[in-house]
């Protein structure tokens, strides 16, 4: 177990009231959290979202990416069906970091796309470690979920980690002309299960 919990307190959202837990891992310090709505107790396999932040969509209104969406659209579907989690994960920019993502959109810009400037800066496309988020299901007493998500990875390494995922849920939201050539790339160079509709894009790549 890399991770301990530290408090819990009542979270009320435009949507609805979940719990918000606070956990933080043993070795570091860093702290995650994770939105809770309903009973998740019992067999039945509780509806949940890993979310890894992303400050520039989640709180900046950015359209580079289609995280605040999907933060959002979690959050609604979550309290719709009266019972799940979501897990905020602090792995900002693919846990690269704010400022090394910020450097990688300086990179997209100058026209690489979201994998080759990972490269660049000399890290892999993608740093994260769901390992975490399974540690965070296990300490809120879920073992079977069906996960909200097009990222076929994390599902291969919750299942690794002794989850038990039930359903796949696709989570297609926030497409627009800003973001087209990234989600492509996600699809195309990352695996991810996206069905593009392919507007206009206004951006200079
Ligand atoms: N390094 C880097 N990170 C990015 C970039 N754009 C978004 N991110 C980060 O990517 C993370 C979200 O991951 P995504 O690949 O969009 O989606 P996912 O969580 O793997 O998959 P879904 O469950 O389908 O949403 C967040 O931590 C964002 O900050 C980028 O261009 N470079
Ligand atoms: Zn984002």
């Amino acid at each position: 177990m890399q991770l301990k919990h530290v408090a819990q307190a009542n979270l009320p959202t435009a949507w609805g009231c979940f719990t918000i837990v606070g956990f933080e891992e043993i070795a570091t310090g860093k702290d995650h959290a994770a939105l809770v709505f309903g009973d998740i107790s019992g067999d039945a396999p509780v509806l949940t979202r890993i979310h890894s932040e992303c400050l520039t969509g989640d709180a900046l209104f950015s359209l580079r990416c289609d995280c605040g969406f999907q933060l959002e659209a979690a959050l609604k579907q979550i309290a719709k069906e009266g019972r799940g989690i979501l897990i905020y994960h602090r792995q900002e920019g693919r846990n690269i970091g704010l400022l090394n993502k910020i450097r990688a959109y300086a990179l997209q810009d100058k026209g690489f796309d979201t994998v080759e400037a990972n490269e660049q800066l000399g890290f892999a496309a993608d740093e994260r470690d769901f390992t975490l988020c399974a540690d965070i299901l296990t300490l809120l007493g879920v073992s079977q979920i069906r996960l909200l998500t097009n990222n076929p990875e994390k599902i291969k390494v919750l299942e690794q980690s002794g989850i038990k995922i039930l359903q796949r849920v696709p989570l297609e939201v926030g497409e627009n002309p800003n973001n087209e050539h990234y989600l492509e790339t996600k699809v195309n160079k990352m695996g991810h299960l996206l069905h593009l509709h392919h507007g206009n894009c206004n951006c200079n790549h």
